[in-house]
Order: C-alpha cells, then sequence, then structure tokens
C-alpha cells in the first residue's frame, strides 16, 4: 500500500552522523544531491568519470560546467575511482543519464557493499527495453525490491545548488528504507517526504519530461498561457492513466513527484526538456537541438518507449503522440495542442471525459489487481 507524503523531520547535521553515502555522477543533478547530503549531515563522496572534474570538486570545492558560481560544501569529497566511492556506502545514488546507467552498473557492481540500497535520481526509461531505472537495477544486480529506491519531485538542480527551499519524494517499497533515504537527503532547504510506490514516484518523474517538451515546443511557436495550460492540465491526465495503468498509485501523480515536478519543468526556462521542446518549437531540428544542448533532455529519448508501452496497455496518450510527431517531422510545432486536434487525431467519444474519472482509474487499479469490478 502506498503511504504518500508522510513528511520527514528535516536533517539536522546530528541525525546523518557517520552515515557514509555515495552518489555516482558528477554533472548538475549529480553534484547538487551531493551538496544536499553534504548539508544534511552525511559522509559523502561522489564520484566523476573525469579525474579533472573530480579534482575540480575535490580542490577548488566547484563544478564550473554544470554548476556555475556555486560553492560546494568543504565536506564533500570526490573520487574518479569507484572503489573509494563506494567503500562502506550504505547508500548509493546515481545520477547518470538513463541510457548508460546499465553499463554504469556493471561497472560499479564489484565495489558494492552487500548491504547497499541503490537510489535513483534519474528521470528516465531504457530505451532498448522500456524498463524504469529500479527496473534496471533489478534486472542488473539482481537486487530485491527492498534495496531499490528513488528519488523525485520539483528539484531544478540549479535552483536548489542556490538553496531555494523545494522537497522531493523518496520511495522505496520497504518504508523504513525510504525513510532512511529521506533523512539522508533532508536538508534545511530541501524538505524529503516518503512513499512505498516506487512505480508512480518514478513515473511521474519521466512522463512530466514528455509534457516539459509539448510545453517548449509551443512556447517556441509563440502560443501563451491558455494554450500551456490545457496542455499542463491534459498531460497531468495522461501522466496519471499510464501510471495507474502501469501499477501506480494515483494520488503520487498529484504530488511532488507528478503535479510538483510538472509544474516545475512545464515553467522553468532551466528545464533542459523545455528547453529542448523550444529549439524544436522554434524550427530546430531534433539532431540540432541535440547538438545545442549541452547536458541530458531525457525526454527525448523517453518518448518512443512511453508510446510503445502506452499502446500495450490500451492508454491513449494524445499530447505525447503529437510530442512524438513533431520530433519526427511528420506534424508542424504550430498544430501541437489538444484544442487543435485534426481529423484524424479527433479523440474518440471515451476520451473526451474531461479528466479521467475516480470510477476510471478505480478499475484501471482493479484490473492491475486482478479484481474484475
Ligand atoms: N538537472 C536536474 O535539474 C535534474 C536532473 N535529474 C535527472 O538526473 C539524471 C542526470 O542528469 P543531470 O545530472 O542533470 O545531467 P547532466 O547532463 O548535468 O550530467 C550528466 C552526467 O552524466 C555523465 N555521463 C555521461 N555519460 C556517462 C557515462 N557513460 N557514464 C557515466 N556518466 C556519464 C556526464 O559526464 C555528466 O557528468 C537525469 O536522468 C535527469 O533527468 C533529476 C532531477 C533534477
Ligand atoms: O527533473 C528536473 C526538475 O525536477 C529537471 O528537469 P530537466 O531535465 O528538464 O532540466
Amino acid at each position: 500500500m502506498s503511504t504518500n507524503s508522510i513528511p520527514v523531520v528535516r536533517g539536522n547535521g546530528t541525525r546523518n552522523r557517520g552515515r557514509k553515502v555515495a552518489v555516482i555522477g558528477s554533472g548538475s543533478w549529480g553534484t547538487t544531491f551531493a551538496k544536499i547530503l553534504t548539508d544534511a549531515g552525511c559522509d559523502v563522496t561522489i564520484w566523476a568519470r573525469r579525474p579533472e572534474l573530480a579534482n575540480e570538486i575535490q580542490v577548488a570545492r566547484r563544478n564550473t560546467q554544470y554548476l556555475p558560481g556555486i560553492n560546494l560544501p568543504k565536506g564533500l569529497a570526490a573520487t574518479s575511482d569507484l572503489a573509494t566511492a563506494l567503500r562502506g556506502a550504505r547508500l548509493v545514488f546515481l545520477a547518470v543519464p538513463s541510457q548508460t546507467l546499465r553499463q554504469n552498473l556493471l561497472d560499479i557492481e564489484p565495489f558494492l557493499d552487500r548491504r547497499s540500497v541503490l537510489v535513483s535520481l534519474v528521470k528516465g526509461v531504457e530505451k532498448t527495453t522500456t524498463m524504469r531505472m529500479s527496473e534496471v537495477i533489478a534486472d542488473t544486480l539482481d537486487l530485491p525490491p527492498e534495496r531499490i529506491g528513488a528519488v523525485s519531485g520539483p528539484n531544478i538542480a540549479l535552483e536548489i545548488a542556490k538553496e531555494q527551499p523545494t522537497g522531493a519524494v523518496a520511495s522505496c517499497v520497504d518504508l523504513a528504507v525510504a525513510e532512511e533515504i529521506a533523512t539522508a537527503a533532508s536538508a534545511p532547504y530541501f524538505r524529503t517526504y516518503v512513499n512505498t510506490d516506487v512505480i508512480g514516484t518514478e513515473l511521474g518523474g519521466v512522463l512530466k519530461n514528455l509534457i516539459a517538451l509539448a510545453i517548449g515546443i509551443v512556447d517556441g511557436v509563440g502560443y501563451g498561457e491558455n494554450t500551456k495550460a490545457a496542455i499542463i492540465t491534459r498531460g497531468l491526465a495522461e501522466m496519471t492513466e499510464f501510471s495507474v495503468a502501469s501499477g501506480a498509485d494515483p494520488a503520487t501523480l498529484s504530488g511532488l513527484a507528478g503535479l510538483g515536478d510538472l509544474i516545475a519543468t512545464c515553467q522553468s526556462p532551466l528545464s533542459r526538456n523545455n528547453t529542448a521542446g523550444r529549439l524544436i518549437g522554434q524550427g530546430y531540428s531534433q539532431e540540432e537541438t541535440r547538438e545545442q544542448m549541452q547536458q541530458v533532455a531525457e525526454g527525448i529519448t523517453s518518448v518512443p518507449p512511453v508510446l510503445e508501452l502506452a499502446r500495450e496497455r490500451g492508454i491513449v496518450m494524445p499530447i505525447v503522440e503529437q510530442v512524438q510527431m513533431v520530433l519526427s517531422g511528420t506534424m508542424a510545432p504550430a498544430n501541437l495542442g489538444p484544442h487543435l486536434a485534426t481529423e484524424d487525431d479527433v479523440p474518440r467519444p471515451e476520451q473526451r471525459l474531461e479528466a479521467p474519472a475516480e470510477g476510471r482509474w478505480r478499475r484501471l487499479v482493479n484490473r492491475m489487481k486482478g479484481n474484475s469490478a
């Protein structure tokens, strides 16, 4: 059963004394998350692929490429050696691109403590398998679900690195483990709640990226707030329906990992997915957009596998379908929008219900649980 949004007391430095944790990946989110954990009082080592970046973090207390202008905390250790990063770490936070996670897991496997809990901070699905990141972890390392967690929420890295306050959800099927993760990751400017709905927590982070792409596209075209509000609102309905059909609790999608992250990503010019969409809306090709982006925009990679899963599950996602058509060049960006459906994609009568009604979600949940009601 999911226990949504149970607040966890903020870390105060002493609660985490002696708690050894590792962060794998030194991009914008890995570095910011390492700062949160350090500020929460954990003993943190961050791993960077490039020794020069590890050195910059360790010595200059900076990560100028990913977090310009941010001073990193003194206690944060950095290394490019996996064995050093992982030694004694009970919690291992993963902040690498979704498409490299499987290989990164194989690389870290020899150095993992046999009690380690692996926590995904990644908001993508694996393209070749359509797996969520917790599934990739279980598949690669053969870990039980009690040793796999996810953290997600409205978490634009640079804002948090500047200590602008926000929250997130730590999720694990074992509530005690979710609480352990949340305690480690609760700093004065970062409040972490817990739930046991890993599927909903992960899918919220994956799916909001697709809606943020749509928002970026219509922004690039020059449409205003009505268009964006319609896409956000209908986007949340698509996210919820897909997630529930995948086994999630609908309440998770109304929380920080769903609606919260959707709002942040759709509104922020710092969002890479939003920015990628905007470039596409302005007429740049997908290739040109990828070239211009210096950082990961997970949504572009997630669109095809999410649509594949949606079709398998009998879920219709008109906005995500339209994003796919724009990305593949078969629809003009100016035609994206729920109000602009062409004759071919006019919603079927059952899709015209303004929101997926409670009863419809309940039927989906029952179907997932094997009940016929
Ligand atoms: N930046 C943000 O605000 C947030 C990002 N996330 C998620 O965190 C994940 C990581 O994203 P960011 O740190 O933002 O990306 P980023 O683009 O800032 O950094 C990616 C990092 O991965 C490294 N990398 C690239 N290929 C690699 C490989 N083969 N093996 C290991 N490392 C490799 C890069 O060198 C870089 O350090 C993504 O799934 C993203 O959706 C989640 C919440 C917030
Ligand atoms: O996940 C994020 C905010 O919660 C970051 O979004 P982008 O990957 O679009 O920058």
